[in-house]
Parts: structure tokens; C-alpha cells; sequence
């Protein structure tokens, strides 16, 4: 259950007495999700979903709505934020952050098959053409120097063999970030998070994709690489299908172009997006925030990624 701030259908009549979108009909709590309390709401004109960020500040959030903002304006399918009569996209409720975006339909697919992985590709390439002039900046938070700081915090916990791997990693990846080709991979916002559970689909058709509460400024090859490592393996081993990575780098390469650069620096990428998850899924198990109400991800998974990739070279960018 994920609705850590409960809200009535009277404190939504009230919030939207504030936005252009008639008279509240009914409010629904989402499950799903472990960050935000999530609503689908029903209003005069439309459904939408209601979102209270329980970690995010009002400072931190103009970044993403605006992000979401200027690439529904360029015709990529994200949530459309809407702006209360004021012009702002965040408003409190409840003392925190809130904010209100389109509903996009469909489901997750969460047994992608080749066919849904190029309409992935497709699109994350549109976004990240589409980003290009958007002028807010704000870095990836969970990229190299979040790594940094986390390292010496999780490594206590590790075995030896994890102890190594992870510090054997922290080495390489500081010395990939330090090399010429890889200040030359063209950079802009970026999803960041691009998990299946962050995507929707009608069928073979995709609707959206959703959840910018990780996005930042980072390099476009990062965020192929993270949509990879999620979309392109067997769950289970974490082995790339040679099918699925393939239609996500060619329907992506079609819409913009890899370069020499991001070949050269595809497979440390590939590494670099696993330990971030990796990193991540072990400070969530073992230093949890006050507010964490719900059960971590595991961490093994991105462990077995990561070993993984080391051990196998992965398909190319493009031949
Ligand atoms: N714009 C949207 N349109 C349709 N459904 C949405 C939208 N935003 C969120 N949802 C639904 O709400 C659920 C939870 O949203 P989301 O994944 O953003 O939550 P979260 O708590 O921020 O997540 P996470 O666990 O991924 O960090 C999604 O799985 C999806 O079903
Ligand atoms: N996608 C992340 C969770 C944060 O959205 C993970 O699987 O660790």
C-alpha cells in the first residue's frame, strides 16, 4: 500500500477549486509505488493523477514538472503536468509538495517482447532530442559523486567478495569518468529510471513514460544504458537477449545516432548503470530513511547484472 498521506474527496474539492478542471467526481488511492502517494482522480474534465511527493521538496521540484512539461509540449509521450490558476505546477496539500498530471492509459509490460523494446528505443531517443533546449539544469543526484559518498557507507555491510567487487568497480568507473571520450558523449536530462514499471503500453503500442522523480542532467548513453539492463534481460540471470537489445538499439539509433564515442564507452556504460542500482538497492536495505515504509528492492539483482557485464561483452551500439 502506497498512500502515506491520505486525501478525501473534500480536500480534493477544495485543491482543485484552484485548477481549471471543473468539480472534483472521485479521488482513488494507487498502491503501487514506493516514493510518492499516488490518486487517479476524476474530475469535470478528465481523469488525471494526484501526486504528493513524501521526499521531494518544493525547491527540488520545479525541475522535473517543467522537464515533463517541455517534452509533452514536443510531442513525447510523458504526463502532461497541469498548472493550478496561477500558472504553478507544484502546490501544497497536506503541508507537502503536490501536483497534478494527465492520466496516460495502458498498463506496464512487464514481460517485454522485441517489439516493445524498439518502441522504447524509439522514444527514449525522441526524448533526449527533445531535451536539448530545455534550460533548467539540475544534475543526476544519484550519478558518480552520490557513488562516492555511498561507497564507504554500504561497504561495511559486504561480504569480501562484495567488499571487492564493489570497490574493484568505484576504481574503474572513476577512472571511465575521467577519460576523453567519455566528456565527449553528448549529454542532457535524462529519465534515468526507466524500468518497465515506468513505461506504459496499450498492447504493442506505447502510451508513456512516467516517474521523472529521478531524472537529471547526465549523458543520453546512461540513460540507453539503465533501459537496457532493464528491459533487454532474463530477469532471473540478468543475460542480456541478444533480440531485445538489438530492436531497443536500432529503433533508438534510427531517431539519433550513436556515435564512435558512445561505442567506445558502451560496455563501462553498461557496468556504470548497474552499479548505480546496485548502490542504491544496498543503501535502501541497509540505511533506510525514517519515512521508508515499504520492503527494498534487492540488491543481488543488480549484483548478478553487474558481474554479468563484466564477465560478457554485450551486443554493440550499432555495427
Ligand atoms: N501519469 C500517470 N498515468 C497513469 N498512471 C500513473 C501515472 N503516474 C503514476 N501512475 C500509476 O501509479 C503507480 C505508482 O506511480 P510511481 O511509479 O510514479 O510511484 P512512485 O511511488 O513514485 O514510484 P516508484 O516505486 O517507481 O519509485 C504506477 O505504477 C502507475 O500505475
Ligand atoms: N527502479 C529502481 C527503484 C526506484 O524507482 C530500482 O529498481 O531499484
Amino acid at each position: 500500500m502506497a498512500v502515506f498521506t491520505a486525501v478525501t474527496l473534500d480536500d480534493l474539492t477544495l485543491l482543485l477549486k484552484k485548477f481549471p478542471l471543473g468539480n472534483a467526481i472521485a479521488i482513488k488511492g494507487i498502491s503501487s509505488g514506493i516514493e510518492n502517494s499516488n490518486f487517479f482522480i476524476d474530475t469535470e474534465r478528465g481523469e488525471y493523477v494526484l501526486t504528493i511527493f513524501e521526499n521531494l521538496t518544493f525547491a527540488q521540484l520545479p525541475f522535473y514538472l517543467q522537464l515533463m512539461r517541455h517534452l509533452a509540449e514536443r510531442g513525447v509521450l510523458v504526463p502532461a503536468p497541469v498548472p493550478d490558476q496561477a500558472g504553478e505546477l507544484v502546490v501544497p496539500l497536506h503541508g507537502k509538495p503536490a501536483a497534478i498530471v494527465s492520466k496516460l492509459e495502458g498498463s506496464s509490460q512487464m514481460a517485454p517482447q522485441p517489439v516493445h523494446c524498439a518502441a522504447v528505443g524509439t522514444m527514449l531517443a525522441k526524448m533526449h532530442l527533445a531535451g536539448r533546449d530545455f534550460a533548467l539544469q539540475q544534475p543526476n543526484l544519484r550519478g558518480l559523486d552520490w557513488w562516492n559518498e555511498t561507497t564507504p557507507l554500504v561497504l561495511p555491510f559486504l561480504d569480501e567478495h562484495n567488499a571487492h567487487l564493489l570497490r574493484a568497480e568505484m576504481h574503474f568507473q572513476s577512472a571511465f569518468a575521467a577519460c576523453d571520450h567519455y566528456h565527449r558523449l553528448g549529454r542532457g536530462p535524462v529519465h534515468a529510471d526507466l524500468f518497465r514499471n515506468n513505461v506504459m503500453f496499450i498492447g504493442e503500442r506505447l502510451t508513456g513514460f512516467f516517474d521523472f522523480y529521478f531524472a537529471g542532467c547526465d549523458t543520453w548513453l546512461f540513460d540507453v544504458a539503465v533501459t537496457v539492463n532493464d528491459w533487454c534481460i532474463d530477469v532471473d540471470t540478468g543475460v542480456l537477449d541478444a533480440a531485445r537489445v538489438r530492436a531497443l538499439l536500432d529503433a533508438y539509433h534510427a531517431v539519433r545516432p550513436f556515435t564512435a564515442d558512445e561505442q567506445a564507452a558502451w560496455q563501462p556504460m553498461l557496468r556504470a548503470a548497474a552499479l548505480r542500482f546496485w548502490l542504491s538497492r544496498l543503501y535502501d536495505l541497509y540505511l533506510p530513511r525514517e519515512a521508508e515504509m515499504l520492503t527494498p528492492h534487492d540488491p543481488t539483482h543488480f549484483e548478478r547484472i553487474l558481474r554479468e557485464r563484466i564477465a560478457t561483452p554485450a551486443p554493440g551500439l550499432f555495427a
